[in-house]
Parts: structure tokens; sequence; C-alpha cells
């Protein structure tokens, strides 16, 4: 059980943005890294794991993004340590996006948003991720609930994976292209918000330097792909240009593999999240 919020996800992120530089950690215990930290594929080695970067990354990042999938590869067992995780880590003070990437018809989406967005679900997080391929309409009850219970949703935009070029790159109804579409979707939702909105995009690292226009959003723009995908904190001005201070940055294997020591994944993060302020400075 969580307690309600009474500041909004969007003011919440800025704060936090401002206070500990632009960086999203992901907590992504793939099974090469488990080994590499000397860990077993097990529900108990991914709370090791998991909390090992929560006690290096609660308090020095302005996000965690655990991602779902590797905790539900054990089932029950790997659901608990997520619960555990998530809740250990607010507890500590990280917000925590949670990397689900669900989208549903409207009614199931409102289970959805349930599970994850209502201050009584035992998996509430302070964001999660959605997609929005059955129609950004159809995300109504997740951007509804998420609002009314201060927390927020990172709509999929134009992602960083090579494979995502085709079907967000081609042209939607309204004229532009779909992934122009939802980053203007996601403007609509947040119209009036301050500092920002409690809906945000995830636009790639990776992407070309000329795709999108994110003048009119006033929300949050997750940008992965740095480190192990290719990307660069150089190549984020290109990418976002004036959008740039409403970008967070994400990274996870590329800081994740200094691990087993605290001391090893906050030196990783700390070294990101100085370049990332370096580049917002300069
Ligand atoms: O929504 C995401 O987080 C996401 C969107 C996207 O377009 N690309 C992307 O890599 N991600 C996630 O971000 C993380 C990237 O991890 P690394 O490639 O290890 O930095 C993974 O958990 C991905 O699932």
């Amino acid at each position: 059980m969580t307690d309600p919020l009474r500041v909004g996800f969007g003011e919440r992120l800025a704060e936090s943005m401002r206070a500990r530089g632009a960086l999203c950690v992901g907590i992504d215990p793939h099974p090469s890294l488990l080994h590499a930290w000397d860990l077993d594929e097990t529900a108990r080695s991914v709370e090791r794991f998991a909390m090992t970067v929560v006690e290096a990354l609660a308090g020095e990042v302005a996000i965690l993004k655990p991602q779902s999938a590797f905790f539900e590869v054990y089932g029950s067992a790997g659901i608990a340590v997520l619960e555990k995780v998530i809740a250990e880590a607010r507890q500590a003070g990280a917000l925590m996006l949670l990397d689900i990437k669900r989208g549903d018809i409207g009614s199931t989406m409102a289970a959805y948003a349930m599970a994850y967005l209502d201050e009584h679900a035992p998996l509430a997080a302070d964001a999660v991720t959605v997609s929005p391929y059955l129609g950004y309409g159809s995300l109504a009850p997740a951007i509804g609930i998420a609002e009314q219970t201060g927390r927020g949703v990172f709509v999929l935009a134009r992602t960083s994976n090579p494979e995502g070029a085709g079907l967000q790159q081609s042209i939607h109804g309204s004229g532009d292209s779909v992934a122009q579409y939802i980053v203007d979707s996601a403007a609509e939702s947040n119209a009036g918000a301050e500092p920002m909105g409690h809906v945000g995009v995830v636009a790639g690292a990776t992407i070309r330097s000329d795709e999108l226009d994110f003048s009119r959003l006033n929300g949050p723009i997750l940008a992965p792909g740095l480190g192990a995908q290719g990307a660069t904190v150089q190549s984020l001005r290109a990418v976002f240009g004036a959008a740039l201070p409403n970008v967070l940055p994400a990274t996870a294997r590329d800081v994740l593999r200094h691990g087993p020591t605290v001391n090893g994944l906050r030196a990783a993060a700390r070294k990101v999240r100085e370049e990332v302020q370096d580049l917002l400075r300069g």
C-alpha cells in the first residue's frame, strides 16, 4: 500500500531532475549481468541484484526504471521481488518508473492502470511505460488514473530499436508521422500543466535528429539507448535540440556492468550524469 501523492508526477520529476540531474538508470537483471555479478538465475539473486542497485542509486539519480520482464521470468517469486524493490526504493527516496509497456482496449487498460497506478496497488510505481498501438485514446484510463493519483505515464513514440522506424515513421491520418502524432497527443493531454505534465513520451537517443518536433510538448521525454545501444550523451543535443531540458536520458547495462559493488555502480552513474550536466550547461 502506498500513500496518496499530493504533488503531480510532472512536478515531482522536474524537481528530482533539478536536484539530482537528468538521468534514469534501468534495473534490468539480464542473465548475463547476473553471471557477471557472480549470481545465479534465481529470484533470490534477482532480489540481491536489484537491491544493490537501489542501495547504490536510490538517492543519486532522478528516477530508477525496473524492467518488469526480467522479474516476471521467475513467476510469482519474481513479481514478489519486484513489489519489494519498488516499495523499498520509493521508501529510500527514489522515483520509480516501472517499465511494463502495456497497452490494451480501454476497459482492460483501466485494469492495468489499477494494477500499477492506483495508490492501493501492491505494484504501484510513480509512473509506467505504455504502448499506444491500440490508439492513443485507449490509454485514457491510465492517463486519467495517473493524474488522479499523482503518477505518470510514458507513451512509446519513437523507440530506440532499429525495428521501430518503419512503423513509427509511417504517416498517420493526421498527415504527420505516427511518432509525431503521439508526441502531439501527449502535449494535448498535458495542456496547461506546470512545470511539466504527467504524460511523457519515449523517444530513443538513437533516432535521427530531424525526426520529431517536441516544441509543443510540456512533458518529460525518456531517451533510452545510451551506451549498450550505441547512443552517446553528445548525440542528445542533435536529437532533442531545444527540448533538451525535458529529456531524461536512460541507460541500464552501461551502468549495471560496473557492479556488483555499490561504489562501482555509483561511480558509473555519476559519470554519465556529469556528462549530461555538462551537455546541458554547454
Ligand atoms: O521504454 C523503455 O524503457 C525503452 C524504450 C525504448 O525505446 N528502448 C529501450 O531500450 N527501452 C528500455 O530501456 C532499457 C535499455 O537498456 P540498455 O540498452 O541496457 O541501456 C531496456 O530496459 C529497454 O527495454
